[in-house]
């Protein structure tokens, strides 16, 4: 039977979101990352973990079909390799510190320093853009700690809270990228693995609406209708139910999370009351 092969990052800041994104998915497989290799039990896929920066070379060499990494990771390795979907976890940006103490003003501060990252290809293309490339030392793990021992006069790493910046008395000046997880695929995959592809990625796909979006309900006066649908920005329009007082009505809808605390908002100030959010576990489009 053909199978897909997706490799997943064993442990890290990918992984469980990775699990449960194919667990939404309705996937079930063996609950122990210490076997590397892995099926699930009610899909054709085959998972294999392995750490995060080998993923794009194994996608590259069709050793797996498929692969959950970071942005950033694929465009470090610059392999020939398709990113086919944005996953919206692991969010983060690679960014340029300095210590709290240096006036850095803009871009031209990092001529002849030296900054330590484990991002060298990226920071050097994003430098040579300016006209000049400043000494990059790679390393591959707690680069923050680079400038107080002196490695370095700077750091290019990624950030998310910044807490990491700030206990290590760094302070964040520039954007280089902004990075999430995606899928990553072969490019040449069989036609019969690709059928499988595209049924994961449905299904992929119906999680990540939901994820976005909340099932609202509430009771609003029957003349304010015409204010509430406008201020609703429902999937095709909301579904409206008479109440037993003909003078109200119930109003069901889907929000988007992003906009979801101004449509609030704009439904109060036209009468809305009993406001219900509900989380949606599936959304097919
Ligand atoms: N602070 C953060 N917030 C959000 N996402 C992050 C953060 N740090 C890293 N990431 C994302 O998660 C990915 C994996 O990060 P992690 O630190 O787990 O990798 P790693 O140490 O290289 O792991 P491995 O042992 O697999 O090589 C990164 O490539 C990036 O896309
Ligand atoms: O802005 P923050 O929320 O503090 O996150 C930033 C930190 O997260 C990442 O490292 P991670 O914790 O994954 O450890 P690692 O060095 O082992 O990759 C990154 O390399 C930063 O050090
Ligand atoms: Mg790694």
């Amino acid at each position: 039977m053909n199978k897909l092969k997706i490799a997943i990052q064993k442990s890290g800041r990918l992984s469980e979101k990775s699990l449960e994104l194919l667990r939404e998915c309705g996937i079930n497989f063996p609950d122990f990352k210490s076997k590397l290799k892995n099926s699930a039990t009610n899909f054709p896929l085959e998972i294999l973990f392995l750490r995060d920066d080998d993923i794009p070379k194994y996608v590259e060499q069709n050793i797996v079909d498929i692969g959950i990494i970071g942005e950033n990771e694929v465009l470090e390795q610059d392999k020939n390799i398709n990113v086919i979907k944005k996953l919206g976890f692991a969010k983060c940006r690679l960014s340029l510190a300095v210590t709290n103490d240096s006036s850095c003003e803009d871009l031209s501060y990092f001529k002849g320093k030296k900054i330590a990252t484990s991002y060298p290809n990226i920071l050097a293309k994003f430098f040579e853009k300016e006209g000049f490339v400043p000494e990059i030392t790679e390393i591959s793990g707690s680069v923050e700690i680079a400038p107080s021992i002196g490695l370095a006069d700077a750091i290019a790493d990624l950030v998310s809270s910044g807490g990491t910046l700030l206990h290590n008395g760094l302070k964040e000046v520039f954007e280089v990228l902004k990075s999430e997880a995606v899928m990553v695929s072969n490019p040449n995959l069989k036609p019969e693995v690709l059928e499988i592809l595209e049924k994961l990625l449905f299904r992929i796909q119906a999680v990540l609406n939901s994820r976005e979006n909340k099932y609202i309900l509430l009771n609003a006066p029957t003349k304010s209708l015409p204010d509430i649908i406008k201020a609703l920005p429902g999937i095709k329009s909301p579904t409206v139910l008479p109440l037993a007082d003909p003078e109200w009505s119930s109003i069901h809808s889907v929000v988007r999370e992003s906009d979801f605390w101004e449509v609030i908002d704009e439904l109060k100030k036209y009468g809305a009351e009993g406001i219900l959010v509900i989380p949606i576990e599936k959304m097919v489009l």
